[in-house]
């Protein structure tokens, strides 16, 4: 007896619905004629949104969005140029907020160099990692303020919160996501010798985990090295974790150096499935391309996959992923770059 799954799709702004749009053909192909269903309802979020009708992310949506057993985002945000919407209201009061409110504590974010696929390094060696993105805290949660506002006097703050409980539990998932996977490796990334306060929490935190791990090794990057070797030796890397702005930072250039932001998924996770989880792009509205069927939907269609695991399908999820690589192989051969709606096509011509 199979089950239905209740998705809620929020596609956004910019090549957000462009990119949804293959997302949702792949995940409804891959569940057409299985035993397991989705059923889809759509929500109207984002920028353009909120020039219509002055909504962010209203009360009554926050809570019928809670109802469903997943949600498939696109992206959100204006063009960084656009003075008609404030500048991070969007990011904060619709993005941010479902993330906060849904309890999304773990923004899972992999990184893989796909055959076929160039990097931009000259020795990229083999990439497979996952960033494991602490999503509800640090210098994201809008502690702050201004005073003086204006004036050469002014004072701006961002205070980043970090605590015991939200560290120790994406610490948790960090160790446990590397104690299944081949290498086993954990590294920390911090800026302990400066951001003292918060750094030995972190350190003491994966101490004391790793103390439960003995089959895991860890080890330690400052941030700023952190992106070194990013760029210089990638293949070290296994299971990284880190706080909610340093994890936004280094996944994308994690994206960068596996080809290309248009191909990094995400998830936003409630481990303890209190409420629904959230697979989206790890890129943004992306308004230089918006519109013109540029965008790569891959980053779209392999958060389904994310998705897929999340919801005990993964069986489907591996189909996906497989038809993907196969994609990406087939793009090689051509002259021509596909378009948006060329690609889903022929990733959906592949799990056929
Ligand atoms: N999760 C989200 O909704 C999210 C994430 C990041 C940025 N944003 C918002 O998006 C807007 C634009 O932000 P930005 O320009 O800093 O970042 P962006 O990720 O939208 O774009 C950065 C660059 O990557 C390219 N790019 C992005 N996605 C691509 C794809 N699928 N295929 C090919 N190229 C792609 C863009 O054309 C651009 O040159 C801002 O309003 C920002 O706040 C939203
Ligand atoms: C748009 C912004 C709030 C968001 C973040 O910083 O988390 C984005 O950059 C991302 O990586 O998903
Ligand atoms: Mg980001």
């Amino acid at each position: 007896m199979g089950n239905v799954f209740e998705i809620a799709v929020i596609p956004g702004d910019g090549i957000g619905p462009e990119v949804v749009a293959e997302a949702v053909k792949v995940l409804n192909f891959v569940t057409n004629g299985s035993e397991n269903k989705v059923n889809l309802t759509e929500y109207k979020l984002g920028a353009e949104h909120w020039l219509q009708t002055g909504e962010t992310l209203p009360d009554e949506t926050l809570e019928a969005l809670k109802k469903h057993d997943a949600i498939l985002f696109g992206a959100v945000g204006a063009a960084p140029g656009d003075t008609r919407i404030p500048s991070g209201l969007i990011e904060r009061e619709m993005l941010l907020k479902l993330r906060f409110s849904l309890d999304h504590y773990v923004n899972l974010r992999p990184s893989k160099l796909y055959p076929g696929i160039e990097s931009p390094l000259a020795n990229p060696g083999e990439i497979d990692f996952i960033v494991v993105r602490e999503g509800t805290e640090g210098p994201y949660v809008g502690n702050g303020g201004s005073v003086r506002t204006g004036t050469e006097h002014e004072i701006a703050t961002e205070v980043s919160i970090n605590t015991a409980y939200g560290v120790e539990r994406v610490v948790r998932d960090a160790f446990a996501r590397a104690s299944k996977r081949e290498r086993k490796h954990v590294t920390l990334v911090h800026k302990h010798n400066v951001l003292v306060h918060a750094g030995h929490l972190w350190r003491r935190t994966v101490e004391a985990v790793a103390s439960e791990y003995p089959e895991v090794t860890h080890d330690y990057l400052h941030v700023d090295a952190a992106t070194i070797f990013m760029t210089t030796d990638p293949s070290r890397f296994d299971v990284i974790v880190t706080d909610n702005l340093f994890g936004d930072i280094l996944t994308d250039q994690a994206g960068a150096i596996t080809g290309g932001i248009g191909l990094s998924a995400s998830g936003n996770i409630n481990m303890d499935r209190t409420y629904p989880s959230m697979f989206e792009p790890v890129h943004g509205s992306a308004p230089d391309i918006a519109g013109q069927q540029k965008a790569d939907p891959t980053a779209a269609i392999l958060s389904v996959a994310l998705m897929l695991d999340h919801l005990g399908l993964s069986a489907e999820a591996r189909t996906v992923e497989q038809a993907v690589e196969k994609e990406i192989t087939s793009r090689q051969e051509l002259t021509d770059h596909r378009t948006t709606r060329e690609i889903g096509d022929a990733i959906v011509s592949l799990l056929a």
